[in-house]
């Protein structure tokens, strides 16, 4: 396979250029998406080459490709004068990434890291929730300096139209605001990696090559700076090589090898088709590139920085890990980036372009013994991710909301013989009508409740709080296994701290269901328990404060109620959330909601992603029993097998 359009992430690059010239923009956009999704890169890059265009565009055109040029100048010194180290760097004075936010702002417990005791899978996963803890809440307080900057400069420009505005001028070029000027507002992912490195919190710190350990073949990321703060790709979050510069020579665990010497490449591929033959690459190297995303050379590229490092890599016989980027409408920049595991670099050779330029061209070579890739094992045993759902195999039923979700949710059964469908009755919330914190629309980690804007209060339908109630935004399908029954999976890729949905059905007192033995859809709304750690519950990390001053919450609950009041029961009626199964290793959390009522004791259920979720992983979260605590009528021990299939699988549901 040949891989065009490697050298440089042009859209990474082109992100930059967004970003710093007007942060109320870019403010909307993490809004809208939590991560900056690269979605009007397009709209903004491809205006150049427009020749319609009204006169504001043109102005805005102009904006644009000065701050592209400057960008491009930016990197090209980069690139000349740091020989690709620490090219994200906390320590240069003139860093873009400066973090600019009060030290104070990372109180919570979700910036805790302690890798004590996990294990290598673990540690990986607990890293990237820091990373996106980091994340929401810097983009959380871009905003707020973004926001009082503009106005600030907006009411300077007011009390002084006669000055040519200059005070209000300076201020907006200037701009008070630590850490950024007006218009110039930094990427979160970007500062998110200067802050994991100022707290040392990146996995694998010091650049390496071949595996890393707890990162598999096949893991997604929504972001390089993602990879960066795990250690698997290091220094430029725009460079497809990266590599370890001539320094580390002087170590004497590397003695022998010559460097540089790469250790990962990112293959920006543009179709999923791409990877079919992906064992076999050809890839080409750095340099020579218009920068401008048309993918054409405009120079010829030298053996130097990554291409030097490549050609030693064959000389040193040192594989290099590969990454792929795909194109995905949930991601920052547009992409999704899948670690495909160690490749040999065979052999290289120079050969002249389509563009009449030299390029560097490298062999590479998957090592075998390594897990299949993913999106073969998409493609050939989960099946691939379906473009409608008459593709589907073993339809049972179209759509088991009946109409009443946005999206279609399909059942597929190809364990019963013959196939029935799921039975029970589709509803989108709660019967008997019961009714925050969010960052930009997303949670790492479960709070101990989450207060919701509600239909009472005056924002709106696009208001950001009010994530969980907007209906799902997920292709899911329902499908039968061996040993579990129905189950879930998304044919889309699911960033982590997305809302995936809500868990609806009759809300009951748990007293009137006690009699019922056979029920396995019943949901405690225990967020009272949890908040306040009762009868063994895990306490959910949240702000005491909402805890301690919510008025459903005194002591004599707290006394009195170790079982909860009410319970959901999706026996009969519900919606997708009562096929998702539990896993010991899950993959989703569950989170309360409060929006149109505050009676925590009737909170709403909801479940997010709690990592990335690459298409047709199976959704599951923890059930949360506590062994021994289900009895049946005659009071004895009720226990249940547990299949998840997870490394450190409890072996019993309860
Ligand atoms: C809320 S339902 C989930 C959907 C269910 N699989 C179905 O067919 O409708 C919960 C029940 O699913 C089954 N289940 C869920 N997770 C399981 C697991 N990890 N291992 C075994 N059974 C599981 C158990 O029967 C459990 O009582």
């Amino acid at each position: 396979m040949n891989s065009p359009g490697n050298v440089v992430d042009v859209e990474e690059l082109a992100a930059t250029v967004v970003v710093r010239r007007a942060s109320s923009r870019v403010v909307h956009k993490v809004k809208r998406t939590g991560f900056y999704d690269g979605s009007d890169i397009d709209n903004e890059i491809s205006p150049i080459k427009k020749r319609k265009r009204t006169k504001t565009m043109a102005k805005k055109t102009t904006v644009v490709a000065k701050s592209l040029e400057m960008n491009i100048k930016m990197f090209r010194k980069q690139g000349e004068e740091e020989d690709n180290e620490n090219a994200i760097s906390p320590s240069s004075a003139s860093s873009p990434f400066d973090l600019g936010v009060p030290s104070d702002a990372f109180g919570g417990p979700e910036f805790k890291l302690d890798l004590n005791g996990k294990d290598d899978k673990e540690k990986v996963k607990e890293t990237l929730r820091l990373f996106n803890a980091y994340y929401l809440r810097i983009a959380q307080l871009e905003e707020t300096r973004c926001g009082r900057e503009h106005k600030s400069a907006k009411s300077a420009s007011k009390d002084a139209p006669n000055k040519g505005s200059s005070e209000a001028k300076s201020k907006k070029g200037k701009g008070g605001g630590k850490g950024g000027k007006v218009g110039t507002a930094m990427r979160p992912d970007l500062k998110t990696v200067t802050k994991m490195m100022q707290t040392k919190t990146i996995l694998f710190p010091e650049k390496q090559f071949g595996a890393l350990p707890g990162i598999e073949v096949g893991q997604q990321f929504l972001a390089r700076c993602e990879m960066v703060a795990l250690g698997l790709l290091h220094g430029h979050w725009i460079n497809g090589i990266d590599y370890m510069s001539t320094s580390y020579a002087e170590k004497e665990k590397y003695k022998g090898y010559t460097f540089p010497l790469a250790v990962s490449i990112v293959i920006s591929g543009q179709y999923e088709d791409d990877v079919d033959n992906a064992d076999d690459v050809v890839y080409t190297g750095q340099g020579g590139n218009d920068l401008r995303g048309s993918g054409q050379q405009s120079g010829n590229q030298k053996l130097v920085r990554g291409n030097l490092a490549l050609k030693h890599n064959v000389d040193n016989q040192v594989p290099v890990r590969v990454i792929r980027g795909h194109k995905s409408k949930n991601s920052l920049c547009g992409k999704v980036y899948t670690y495909d595991g160690l490749y040999k670099v065979v052999n290289y050779w120079a050969e002249k372009g389509l563009s009449g330029f030299t390029v560097y061209k490298y062999r590479l070579k998957r090592l075998e013994g390594q897990s299949p890739l993913t999106t073969k094992q998409v493609t050939y045993s989960r099946g691939h991710v379906p473009n409608c759902i008459s593709e589907l195999r073993g339809l049972v039923c179209d759509d088991i909301s009946g109409k009443e979700e946005a999206i279609p949710i399909p059942a597929t059964n190809l364990v019963d013989d013959p196939p029935v469908p799921p039975t029970g009755k589709f509803n989108v919330s709660c019967i008997l009508d019961l009714h925050c914190v969010y960052l930009e629309g997303k949670l790492v980690i479960a709070k101990s409740v989450v207060y919701e804007c509600g239909p009472k209060c005056s924002c709106g339908d696009s208001c950001v709080n009010k994530t969980s109630q907007n209906g799902l935004k997920f292709r899911f399908e329902v499908f039968r296994t061996p040993k579990k029954g129905w189950a879930v999976r998304s044919w889309d890729f699911i960033p982590a701290g997305s809302p995936v949905c809500e868990y609806t059905g009759i809300l009951m007192r748990t007293e009137d269901i006690n009699n019922v033995t056979e029920n396995n859809y019943i949901f405690d709304i225990d967020c009272l328990q949890t908040m306040i750690g009762l009868d063994g519950r895990e306490q959910r990390l949240g702000d005491a404060a909402a805890t301690h001053s919510h008025p459903h919450v005194d002591t004599d609950d707290k006394k009195l109620e170790s079982v909860p009041e009410f319970c959901i029961d999706a026996g009969q009626v519900g919606n997708v959330a009562r096929f998702i199964n539990h896993s010991c290793d899950p993959n989703l959390f569950v989170q309360c909601v409060l929006s149109s009522h505050q009676n925590v004791k009737l909170a709403r259920v909801m479940l997010f992603a709690a990592e990335n979720i690459p298409p047709l992983q199976e959704l599951a979260y923890d059930y949360g029993y506590p062994i021994g605590s289900v009895l049946d009528a005659e009071g004895n021990v009720r226990e249940m097998a547990c299949h998840c299939g997870a490394d450190k699988c409890r072996k019993r549901l309860f």
